[in-house]
């Protein structure tokens, strides 16, 4: 049978009576006058000396055993009073009791007129206990007991609740002295109290009846529901273990009532959501599924229409003329997670795909809790934006929590992982130990989901987040994931030149048949997208293998980056698209050719054939001269013939143009060809190449200025222009200067500089 939300849907719409077979709780106790015959005023919390006194007051506590009350210690030891030797009361005491009836009857799912009537003070020596047992019905409409339990300084002596399979223990001893701990159970509950191991315990005993006629009430009884909801979310569970899995990876059920982050929490839920949440409690836990409580936002906004009551002529600009037409844009999240025990877990802000909800389409009957509408600009049609906001029910298997939490995405699990990776490594790095588990499932979940793209499109020199995450792989030591990222995210495409120092690092640890197998898997895949990249990469590991002459293990990479040379097309098949030619800069070719005269010279020698080859892609001053000048400076130029080829060229290249007369023009005659023949610009060529006019004013419209600076910055002319703005038409005032000259002789005295390194 397959899964399906809507069946677990179904299911819980059934539950809507709220309540337990028991209550508990604590109140704040101000100041009660307790006062005992025989021992006058009792103060609290309860004094040993008062305590005797009070043990001597009071009575061995019967128990019933049919029609008939039997005192037996080893049944129950424990001392009585009745309500006609206790007085106790106080200002504020009537309304402590009217609190915790009220909070006692919501706790056991009855409405309705509830009261309590005070049975007995029962006082546990050390050693006091009572045998599990059901009270007898003592009073007309008494449906269940209400236990307080007063401040006295004692251990032991919780006080046990069983109904149908299910147990719960209470500690009836308030935690804090001005408090009172109070417990309520159904009467047919068997409870016990467990011996007191040190101390007095003080407890008050009510009967909780009701007024209203009929049958007394009954704990709610979701056994059959709970069976139901268990056996759908096993079934899930299985699911998500199958590799053809497509269930959601959590369940988020948005809860009926409103509640603030402030309120938020399982002991405050309400009504039917109360009783959802002890169903899915227990159905979880058989499942083997965590069960949250967390708050849900959707954000949406989308295009606006003008409603229908624009026609009704309302005044522009009132709000109500528009209604929320298509959304463009929704993003779901939790966050405020809280757990069953009150325990709130640092979970964060959890994203929610939109097959998780129960049922599947919950979030189209809510209602915005805010809704904003924007008129529509010059630009832009009308728009709105609105909110909701509810509490949900949140479940996932529990040995899923890390696909859950990769979910958020990697700026919370990055730093996620590195805290679980710094623990392993504090801890002593143990291989086997959880957090060691826990790192490596986690990771195996981020390399999953890993984007494609980074988040932030970083400059090519800041390490993205992939470096991060080989630097935790790295130290974790696991090369299983260490391959895993740099196969299917690295030689994916998510690749960039400043994530090599953390690639290099990660393949140290690695056996070098497999780093240079991975190598080759990332320089196939992204030689195109990446050369300059790949050529680094190729460059620092062909130089750190150099010591111990395995660099030859790398040739395969080696081929496939020259093949991927621009202008090379060794590979294309007949029909594949040529690709458009990248360009590769001086730093990708100092790279690639030091790495192969490493790993295999007959690769340099043919890769710089074809750049010497293809002038276009590969221009002296622009990429080979630089490129040789980076070699220099690495020291890479002398050692091989396909270097030594490239230097040569650069050094005749640079001696042709040294050759070159370099002087200073002898007049004001300047280059004198212009891209344009109009009027203007013929003017402007002859003031260029007449040898004693320095300078040139054009009157004219801005039009006409522009147009001649447009042609003297085409034609790179030896001109400093300035506009003149007295007088209309403003004028262009044209003065000649001796740029060029002064280009090739900062050019000069690079060439002669570049000369003396290559050729020293
Ligand atoms: O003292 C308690 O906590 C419970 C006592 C009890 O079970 C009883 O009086 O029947
Ligand atoms: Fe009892």
């Amino acid at each position: 049978m397959t899964w399906s939300a809507d069946d677990l849907a179904a299911l819980l719409a059934t539950v809507r009576r709220p309540g337990d077979f028991f209550a508990a709780g604590t109140a704040e106790l101000l100041s009660p006058r307790l006062e005992v015959d025989g021992v006058g005023i009792v103060a609290l919390p309860l004094l040993p000396a008062q305590a005797i006194a009070l043990a001597a007051a009071a009575d061995p506590a019967p128990y019933g055993r049919g029609t008939e009350t039997l005192v037996d210690p080893s049944v129950r030891h424990c001392r009585q009073l009745g309500p006609d030797q206790v007085q106790i009361g106080g200002r504020h005491w009537p309304r402590l009791i009217e609190d915790i009836v009220r909070r006692a009857a919501a706790g056991l799912g009855v409405d309705g007129p509830v009261s309590a009537e005070f049975y007995k003070l029962l006082l546990y020596e050390p050693g006091g206990f009572f045998v599990g047992h059901r009270d007898t019905e003592k009073a007309p409409g008494m449906f269940a007991t209400l236990v307080l339990g007063l401040p006295a300084d004692a251990a032991g002596g919780d006080l046990v609740v069983r109904h149908r399979g299910r147990e719960v223990r209470l500690s009836l001893r308030p935690e804090d002295p001005a408090e009172v701990a109070f417990a309520a159970f159904y009467a047919d509950c068997v409870h016990e109290v467990l011996p007191v191991t040190e101390g007095y315990r003080l407890t008050l005993v009510y009967n909780l009846l009701r007024q209203a006629r009929g049958r007394p009430p009954q704990p709610p009884d979701y056994t059959a529901e709970q069976a139901s909801a268990a056996a759908l979310l096993r079934r899930w569970c299985d699911g998500k273990r199958s590799a053809e899995d497509n269930t959601p990876e959590k369940l988020v059920y948005p809860l009926e009532h409103a509640y603030t982050p402030a309120e938020l929490g399982f002991a405050a839920l309400k009504g039917a959501d109360a009783a959802v949440a002890t169903v899915l409690d227990t159905a979880a836990r058989d499942a083997g599924c965590e069960l949250y409580l967390a708050l849900l936002t959707v954000e949406e906004s989308g295009a606006a229409e003008y409603a229908e009551t624009y026609r009704r002529r309302r005044r522009w600009g009132e709000e109500d003329e528009f209604e929320a037409g298509e959304v463009f844009d929704r993003s779901m999240t939790l966050s405020d997670w809280r757990r069953r025990d009150g325990d709130v877990p640092a979970l964060g802000e959890i994203p929610v795909e939109a097959g998780e909800f129960v049922p599947l389409n919950a979030c189209d009957a809510l209602t915005p809790d805010e809704e904003h509408f924007h008129e529509a600009t010059g630009n832009e049609g009308a728009s709105f934006e609105r909110t909701y906001r509810r509490a949900a029910l949140v479940l996932w298997p529990s040995e899923r929590i890390f696909a859950v939490l990769s979910q958020a995405g990697l700026q919370v699990t990055l730093p996620y992982l590195g805290n679980l990776v710094e623990r392993w490594a504090a801890a002593g790095r143990d291989q086997q130990s959880r957090l060691r588990r826990e790192a490596e499932d986690l990771a195996g979940h981020m390399i999953a989901r890993w984007p494609s793209r980074d988040r932030f499109s970083r400059s090519d020199d800041t390490p993205g987040d992939t470096a991060r995450m080989l630097d935790l792989l790295t130290r974790l030591g696991d090369a299983g994931l260490i391959a895993r990222l740099l196969t299917e995210v690295t030689a994916g495409g998510n690749y960039r030149k400043a994530d090599n120092t953390a690639i290099l690092a990660a393949l140290r640890g690695l056996p070098q048949r497999q780093a240079a197998a991975l190598v080759e898997r990332i320089v196939t895949g992204t030689a195109v997208s990446a050369f300059a990249a790949c050529a680094d990469l190729l460059a620092r590991i062909a130089t750190a293998w150099e010591q111990d002459q395995s660099a030859a293990a790398l040739s395969g990479a080696a081929v496939r980056l020259t093949e991927a040379l621009p202008g090379g097309h060794t590979r294309s098949a007949p029909d594949e698209p040529r690709r458009p030619e990248a360009r590769v800069g001086p730093a990708a070719v100092a790279d690639l050719v030091t790495a192969l005269m490493t790993i295999k010279p007959s690769l340099a020698e043919r890769a710089v054939d074809l750049m010497l080859a293809s002038p276009r892609l590969y221009g002296a001053d622009t990429v080979l001269v630089p490129a040789a000048r980076r070699m220099v400076i690495h020291g890479s130029l002398q050692t091989g013939t396909a270097a030594e080829r490239l230097r040569m060229a650069c050094v005749a290249h640079l001696r042709t143009r040294v050759a070159e007369p370099l002087e200073p023009p002898a007049d004001w005659r300047r280059e004198s060809a212009l891209p344009c023949r109009c009027r203007a610009c013929a003017d402007l060529s002859r003031f260029l190449a007449d040898p004693a006019q320095r300078s040139w004013v054009l009157k004219a419209a801005e039009a006409e200025r522009s147009h001649v600076e447009d042609s003297i910055r085409q034609a790179g002319a030896d001109l400093d222009t300035a506009t003149d703005r007295r007088g209309r038409p403003y004028s262009l005032v044209c003065a000649k200067n001796q740029a060029s000259y002064e280009r090739r002789a900062t050019q000069r005295r690079q060439d002669l500089e570049d000369l003396a390194h290559f050729a020293g």
